[in-house]
């Protein structure tokens, strides 16, 4: 069977109700949002709508391996770790992403998710913490972000934008501005790894006396930018 034929039976015929596709499951140090430094389990769901030009992880868009709940679970536990995030590819796009969170908060995991801000966040477990990306202009998604989302935030949640220029930073402080997000949650301002220098953003913050929270991705630092850290 050729690749693309296997991915298509795989897609075509997900044999039990609780199985996902899953790119990598990896124990790292938590490089961004909230809980960055803290040991963390990543589950890295396989497939994402979007394709954002400065995508980090197109890596996850195709191919993975069906595994069920319990498996996951067991792998989880396996490294020992307080704290899990669940990211992608887009982890929404995949309805059962919502069964695997719930069941890592049973198990008492600090659950975190990433998510793009393009799909819906309403029926994510209210213990999970959301980490919701609002893509700006330069990403190429910014038709994609689903406004409506903002209202099932709280605070214990992060709004993030990614931003690979200026033009991003003035849509973002619109956007800050616009919605009040600061008022509803964290709000973080990460540059484009690569595109943006972080100290021209960290200067721009500065000058413009923002409520948001400055974040570079610890994990690049440490590692450079490579799958599985
Ligand atoms: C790879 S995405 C996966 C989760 C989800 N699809 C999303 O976009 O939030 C995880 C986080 O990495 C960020 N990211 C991806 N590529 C990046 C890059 N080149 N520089 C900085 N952040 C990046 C995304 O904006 C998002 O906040
Ligand atoms: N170390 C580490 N921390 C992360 N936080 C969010 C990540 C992601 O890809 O969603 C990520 C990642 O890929 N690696
Ligand atoms: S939504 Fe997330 S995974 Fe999908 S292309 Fe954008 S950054 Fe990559
Ligand atoms: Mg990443």
């Amino acid at each position: 069977m050729t690749a693309i034929v296997r991915e298509a039976a795989e897609a075509a015929a997900p044999a039990s109700a609780t199985r996902l596709r899953i790119t990598e499951i990896f124990h790292s140090i938590q490089g961004e949002a909230d809980a960055v430094g803290w040991p963390t389990v990543f589950v890295r769901l396989t497939g994402c709508p979007l394709r954002c030009t400065w995508c980090d992880t197109e890596y996850a868009f195709h191919g993975g391996q069906w595994r069920d709940l319990d498996t996951i679970l067991a792998e989880v536990a396996g490294y020992g770790a307080r704290h899990v995030c669940v990211t992608g590819g887009e982890p929404l796009a995949q309805k059962r992403c919502l069964a695997l969170l719930a069941r890592l908060c049973d198990a008492g995991y600090e659950v975190a998710l990433e998510t793009s801000g393009a799909l819906d966040v309403s029926g994510v477990d209210r213990r999970v913490r959301k980490v919701m990306d609002l893509k700006a202009p330069g990403s190429g998604e910014a038709a994609r972000n689903l406004w409506s989302n903002l209202e099932h935030l709280t605070p214990r949640d992060q709004v993030k934008c990614v931003l690979a220029d200026r033009a991003d930073y003035d849509w973002a402080v619109a956007r800050l501005r616009e919605h009040r997000l600061a008022e509803r949650c964290t709000v973080l301002f990460s540059p484009v790894h690569g595109a943006l220098a972080p100290r021209e953003l960290a200067e721009w913050i500065l000058a413009d006396r923002l409520p948001v929270r400055f974040q570079l991705q610890l994990h690049k630092a440490l590692w450079g930018d490579v799958p599985g850290r």
